[in-house]
C-alpha cells in the first residue's frame, strides 16, 4: 500500500544521489519512514554501504574541482534557479514534510518559503566574496588577502526543521564554491531530497551535490575519516556534536556545530502582558516546540506574573492538536516516538517541581501527540530547567530584580536564543550585555534570519550559519605576497 501526499503523488522514500545519478543504497540496513500522526509506515529508506560512501567521496572530490573553478556569477545563477524551482515545488515539498515530520501544513509551507529565502540570500552574496589589497612595505609588492572555498564538505542536518536546516547548509557551501555530501535525517528524508532535487535540476554539475542516508554514526565516522572532507557542519544534539568534534580532531577539520538550546524569555512589568503572552504561545508551540531556539524558560517579573500565566495557559489550552494534514490544526504530533517518551518523562518528573496549569498528558493512543503543557512556579533546581525539553513544554517562574532574571537565564549550559520584553532602554541594554547567548530578540520572537549569523555559545556549539559569518565558514583565507619586480 502506498500513502498519497494529498495530490496524486504517492509517498516514496528517496534514493541516494551520488556523482550525478540516483541509486538505491546497497547496505544491508534500511529504516522505515513513519508518519508520526498515524504511526503508519510510509516507506523504507535504503542506506549507503561503505562502497556507496567511497563513491560519494570520489564524486565530491571531482565536484569540488569543477565547482571551485566555476565563476561566482555562474554559481549564483544555478542557486537562484534552484530557489525558483524550490518555490515552484512548495506544495509538494510541504506535503512530504507534514507526512513524515508531522508539522501542520501551513508551517510546512512556511518552512519551504524560509528555506528558499535563506538560499536566495547566500546566492546573492556569492558575488560579494571579496578579498583585499593591503599596502606592502617594500616597493613593487602587493599584499593580497583572498577568500577561497574550504573544500568538499559533509553537511548533516536533523529532522525537526529538515528542509530549512539542510537548505541553509547547502546554500552556504555552494555559494562559497564548495561541493558537498549531504546527510539529511533518515526519519524525514523525502522532503529534503525533493529540495535537493531543485538544485540538481537547476544545473549543479555532477559531484557538486551528493546525498546519502544510512546509520548516522557509521556514515559520519566513515566520511569524516577521509582526507577528502575538509569541513563538517552538523545540527543536532550536544552528545552527537561532541562525538563529531572528536572525529574531526585528528584531521583538524573545520567544524560548525549548531546544537541544543534552552532559551530564556524575560518579561518585565512594563510589557504589554496579554499581547506578549499570546505571541509567545505561538513561538513556543510552533513545530510542537521542537526548535533549538524555541522559548522554553519563561521568567516573568512579579507585577506581571499572575496575568502572564493566566493568558499564556489560556492561549496554550486553545491550540488544536491533530494531524498536520487536517485543516485547522495548530500543533501536530511530536516527530518520533523517542520525543514522545522523552516529553512524557520530563512532564512526570517536573510535576514535583512546579504546577501544571494546562496540559500534561498524551493525546490519544495512536500517533505521537502530546498536549501543549504549561508549568508555573517551576523551581530553578528542576531537571527540566537544565535539560532541553525539545517539545511542547513551557516552564514559567517569577523574578523580582533584573539581576535575578539574568542569574536564572544564564543558569544552563546552553546559550543559543533569548527573548526580552520591555520598553526600558536601560533594561534592554543590560540584558543584551549580560545574557550569555548567541542571539537576543527584544520585543520580538525572531532570532534567526537569512542575513544575520545564527550560532551559540557553550553547549549550544560553535560557528555560525546564515549571514556573512555563515558564508565565511565555508571559506578559507589565503595571504599572497606578490612581488612584481622579481
Ligand atoms: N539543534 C537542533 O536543531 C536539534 C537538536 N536535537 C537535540 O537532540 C535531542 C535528541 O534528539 P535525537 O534525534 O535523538 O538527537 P540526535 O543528535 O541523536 O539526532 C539528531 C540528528 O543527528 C543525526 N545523528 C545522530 N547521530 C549521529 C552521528 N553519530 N553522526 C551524524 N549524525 C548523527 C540524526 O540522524 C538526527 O538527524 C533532542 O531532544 C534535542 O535536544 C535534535 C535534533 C535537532
Ligand atoms: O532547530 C533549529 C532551527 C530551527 C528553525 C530555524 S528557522 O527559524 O526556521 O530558521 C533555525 C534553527
Amino acid at each position: 500500500m502506498s500513502v498519497t501526499t494529498g495530490g496524486d503523488m504517492p509517498y516514496r522514500a528517496p534514493r541516494l544521489f551520488i556523482g550525478g545519478a540516483w541509486r538505491a543504497g546497497s547496505a544491508e540496513t534500511r529504516n522505515p519512514v513513519i508518519n508520526p500522526a498515524t504511526e503508519a509506515v510510509l516507506d523504507e529508506l535504503t542506506h549507503a554501504s561503505p562502497r556507496d560512501l567511497d563513491d560519494a567521496l570520489a564524486a565530491v572530490a571531482r565536484g569540488f574541482k569543477v565547482w571551485r573553478a566555476t565563476p561566482a556569477a555562474a554559481r549564483q545563477r544555478v542557486l537562484l534557479q534552484g530557489v525558483q524551482n524550490l518555490r515552484a515545488q512548495r506544495e509538494a515539498i510541504a506535503r512530504l514534510l507534514t507526512l513524515e515530520q508531522g508539522k501542520p501544513l501551513a508551517q510546512a509551507r512556511m518552512e519551504v518559503d524560509t528555506a528558499a529565502d535563506m538560499v536566495q540570500w547566500y546566492a546573492e552574496q556569492a558575488r560579494r566574496v571579496y578579498g583585499r589589497i593591503l599596502p606592502a612595505p617594500q616597493p613593487g609588492a602587493d599584499y593580497e588577502v583572498r577568500k577561497e572555498p574550504v573544500g568538499p564538505c559533509l553537511l548533516m542536518s536533523p529532522w525537526n526543521v529538515p528542509v530549512i536546516l539542510a537548505a541553509r547548509k547547502l546554500g552556504g557551501a555552494l555559494a562559497a564554491g564548495c561541493s558537498c555530501i549531504l546527510k539529511p535525517p533518515e526519519e524525514t528524508p523525502a522532503s529534503v531530497a525533493k529540495m535537493v532535487e531543485c538544485f540538481i535540476e537547476a544545473g549543479a554539475p555532477d559531484g557538486v551535490i551528493n546525498l546519502v542516508f544510512g546509520v548516522p554514526q557509521r556514515v559520519s565516522s566513515h566520511l569524516i575519516a577521509s582526507d577528502v572532507i575538509r569541513k563538517i557542519s552538523f545540527t543536532g544534539s550536544v552528545a552527537v556534536g561532541q562525538g563529531l568534534a572528536g572525529l574531526a580532531a585528528p584531521g583538524l577539520k573545520r567544524l560548525t556545530l549548531e546544537l541544543g538550546g534552552h532559551s530564556p524569555v524575560i518579561v518585565f512589568d512594563d510589557a504589554d502582558v496579554d499581547a506578549v503572552a499570546r505571541q509567545l504561545v505561538v513561538a513556543k508551540f510552533r513545530n510542537a516546540g521542537q526548535l533549538c531556539h524555541a522559548p522554553t524558560r519563561f521568567f516573568v517579573q512579579k507585577g506581571a506574573y499572575a496575568r502572564f500565566v493566566d493568558t499564556f495557559a489560556a492561549a496554550a489550552s486553545q491550540l488544536r492538536v491533530g494531524d498536520g494534514m487536517a485543516e485547522g490544526t495548530d500543533m501536530g504530533p511530536l516527530a518520533n516516538g523517542r520525543r514522545l517518551s522523552a516529553i512524557r518523562e520530563l512532564v512526570a518528573a517536573t510535576r514535583a517541581d512546579g504546577t501544571v496549569v494546562t496540559g500534561g498528558e498524551r493525546v490519544g493512543d495512536t500517533g505521537y501527540f502530546h498536549q501543549p503543557t504549561v508549568f508555573a512556579d517551576v523551581s530553578p533546581d528542576a531537571k527540566a530547567m537544565r535539560d532541553e525539553p525539545f517539545g511542547p513544554v513551557a516552564l514559567i517562574r517569577a523574578f523580582d530584580t533584573p539581576a535575578q532574571a539574568i542569574e536564572l537565564a544564564n543558569a544552563t549550559r546552553y546559550g543559543l536564543g533569548s527573548y526580552v520584553f520591555t520598553d526600558s532602554a536601560r533594561l534592554q541594554r543590560q540584558m543584551i550585555t549580560e545574557l550569555e547567548v548567541g542571539s537576543v530578540a527584544i520585543n520580538s520572537t525572531v532570532v534567526t534570519v537569512a542575513e544575520a549569523p545564527f550560532g551559540g555559545v557553550r553547549d549550544s556549539g560553535y560557528g555560525y550559519e546564515s549571514g556573512e559569518e555563515g558564508l565565511d565558514s565555508y571559506l578559507h583565507t589565503k595571504f599572497v605576497n606578490r612581488n612584481h619586480s622579481a
